[in-house]
Parts: structure tokens; sequence; C-alpha cells
């Protein structure tokens, strides 16, 4: 390890989610790991930053007119960042690949005068100390090993690239607030309506475990629904599942991008548009009548049959399964 500082973008605060957790796990193996937020951090976050060997948080002061919603704005993250990393004199900024965080790093590359990569899957050091992203692009046909030349490296990371583990001693956190000033203009919030997601089941972009249906399910997703919460699996679709009214977000090119450890495709024929947004999983099941399917082609196991008896098969298995250890 080296006396590199590590800044990691807490986003939001109020819960330190699985991908942050990570971020935290990356981040040890760079250097000293500290955070950065715009919010509060509470009770439960603080006690996780600590076992995961956080000792400060950097929690920004804004401007009256910058408190509420306004705080979520790219360039106020932005803003923040950049100030964080002059006040820390930090070497490296991780932080989610949400669409959020893509934006607030890239502007805080820019104002630092800093190199960026953007949904990195791997994160190292090369044999000159150099931050090195890897990454896979061009729907998953490339990868990409890109090596940061400039004093501060900013990345962000995609969920799934490490397991998350706490350091091998939990510290004191503190909570350390500083002032940031925002000069670039900014737009006005009018109206902010969060989503709300399925409490019960992990949000798809950072679930280790997705499993899609496609038009094969027929809309029905009721065995692909049984068998993700069998899993503790996000659910997901095929753009014609969800075009069909039978499911909300879809994977793919044109939609989510996902790369969990596992991905389940259920009656997803593998269309190059759909395979784009998933290609990168760590491991692909695919479900499907049609021995021909184009999904078959990049899968690492097959199954060749219907999904309807296929899926509650797999769902009684895994229950047995954990119910038994
Ligand atoms: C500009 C553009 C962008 C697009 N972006 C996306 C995108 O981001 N994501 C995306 O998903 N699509 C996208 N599409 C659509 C994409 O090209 C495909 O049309 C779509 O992915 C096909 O969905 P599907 O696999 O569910 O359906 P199909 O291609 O119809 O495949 C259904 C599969 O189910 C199998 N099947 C049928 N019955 C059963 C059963 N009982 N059990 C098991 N298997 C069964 C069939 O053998 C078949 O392979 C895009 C298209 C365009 C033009």
């Amino acid at each position: 390890m080296t006396n590199r500082t590590v800044l990691v973008l807490l986003d939001p605060a109020g819960e330190v989610r699985s991908s942050i957790l990570e971020l935290l796990t990356i981040g040890r193996a760079l250097g000293r790991v500290e955070a950065v937020t715009l919010e509060s951090p509470s009770v439960e976050a603080l006690a996780q930053l600590g076992a995961h060997g956080v000792e400060t948080v950097h929690q920004a002061e804004l401007p009256a007119d910058l408190r509420g919603d306004a705080r979520h704005l790219s360039g106020v993250v932005a803003a923040t960042l950049a100030a964080a990393v002059r006040r820390t004199d930090a070497d490296v900024v991780l932080a989610p690949s949400t669409f959020a965080a893509k934006e607030a790093v890239a502007l805080a590359g820019q104002a630092l005068g800093a190199g960026v990569v953007i949904d990195a899957a791997g994160v190292s050091e090369d044999e000159q100390g150099r931050i090195v992203g890897t990454k896979r692009v061009f729907a998953g046909s490339w990868d990409t090993t890109s090596v940061v030349t400039t004093d501060v490296a900013l990345l962000t990371v995609r969920a799934n690239t490490v397991v998350p583990k706490p350091a091998d001693a939990a510290v004191a956190t503190e909570v350390e607030g500083f002032a940031v000033s925002v000069d670039a203009p900014l737009p006005t919030v009018t109206q902010r309506v969060p989503v709300v997601r399925d409490a019960a089941r992990p949000t798809l972009e950072e679930a280790a475990t997705v499993i899609a249906g496609g038009r094969g399910t027929g809309g029905d997703f009721g065995p692909v629904e049984d068998l993700a919460d069998a899993l503790g699996a996000a659910v997901g679709a095929s753009r014609d599942a969800v075009f069909e009214g039978w499911f909300d977000r879809y994977v793919g090119q044109t939609g989510v991008t996902v790369a969990p450890r596992l991905y389940i495709g259920a009656g997803i024929s593998g269309a190059p548009h759909h395979r784009g947004g998933m290609q990168a999983s760590q491991v692909i099941v695919a479900v499907n009548s049609d021995p021909e399917a184009p999904i078959f082609e990049i899968c690492d196991f097959a199954v060749v049959g219907d999904l309807a008896d296929v899926l509650p098969q797999a769902a009684e298995v895994i229950r047995a399964h954990k119910a038994a250890r």
C-alpha cells in the first residue's frame, strides 16, 4: 500500500450501499481511504464506514441556496469533488457508476485537469504506480486498459467489480465540514421526483444477480419474479417485453447496462441490442426453448427448455438448498 489518499464519493450518504463498500475495498488496496459527502451521514452509515477503514468523512458545507434539491445537481457534486480533492490533496477519486455520478466526475475531472475513467470494471496500479482502469466497451466486444497519467485520477466503478470486505481493524469515523462554493452557472431545480424502487429487491444497475425475462415469457413474469426472489436477484426484461407492457425496465444498449456476477436470461433471444447491455456479466445463464437461440453463443450455461418448467424447478432447488444451509 502506498501513501496515496483515495476519496470515495458517498452517493447518497444516508445509506452505504454495497457498491460503496466495493469502492472502499478497492480504495484500501490503493491507499488511505477517506469519504466525501453532500449529506450528513447516518449513525449506521458511519459505523459501516468505520468498519471499512474510513477515518474521515468530508462533508460539503454548501451555500444556503444549494442545500435543498439543488445539491443533487451534477455541477454541485462536481464542485464538491474538486474542492475535496484540493482540500485533502487526494490522488484518486472513486465514485459509483450511476448516471449522476458519471456526469459529476467528468465535470470535476475537467475542473481539476485530471484524467477520468468512466465505468471501470477493475482498478489497479502499474509498475510505475500510475492508476489503471480496465473496462469492457463496444457492447462487450473489447476490453480496454487506461493508464491515468495525471497526478489525480478520477474513476467511476461499476457495481460487482469486487466482493466488498471490511478492513482488518475497524476505526472511529469523524465527520469534517468544508466549505464549497459553486462558480459554474447551474440550472434551476423546479421539481425532483425520487424514483420509488421495490425495496425488497436490489436495484437492477447494482444487483449481483439479475434475471431478465423476454417475449418467451408470453407476458407471465411470475416464474421470473419467483426465481429472482429465491436468488435475491433484481428483475429486468428485454425491450420487446417492456414494449408489450409486461415489465417496466429493460436491459440493453438503449436500456439499463448491467454487469452482475450472474445474469439469467429467460425467453430472450439475445439480439445485439440486448447483448450490448449484459454481455459484460461474469456468468451468463440462458433458458430458451430454441436450441439455436443466439443467446446460447455467449452464455456460460445453456438450458434448452420451456421457462415455465425450468424456472420453477430452479427456484425450488435454490430454496431447498438455502433452507438446508
Ligand atoms: C434501436 C433499437 C434499440 C434496441 N435496444 C434494445 C435494448 O436496449 N434492449 C433489448 O432487449 N432490446 C433492444 N432492442 C430490441 C432488440 O433488437 C430485440 O428485438 C429484443 O431484444 C428481442 O426481445 P426478446 O429476446 O424478448 O424477443 P424475441 O427476439 O422474440 O425472443 C424471444 C425468445 O424467447 C424464446 N422462447 C419462446 N417461448 C419460450 C418459452 N416458453 N421458454 C423459453 N424460451 C422461449 C424464443 O425461442 C426466442 O428466442 C432494440 C431495437 C432497436 C431497433
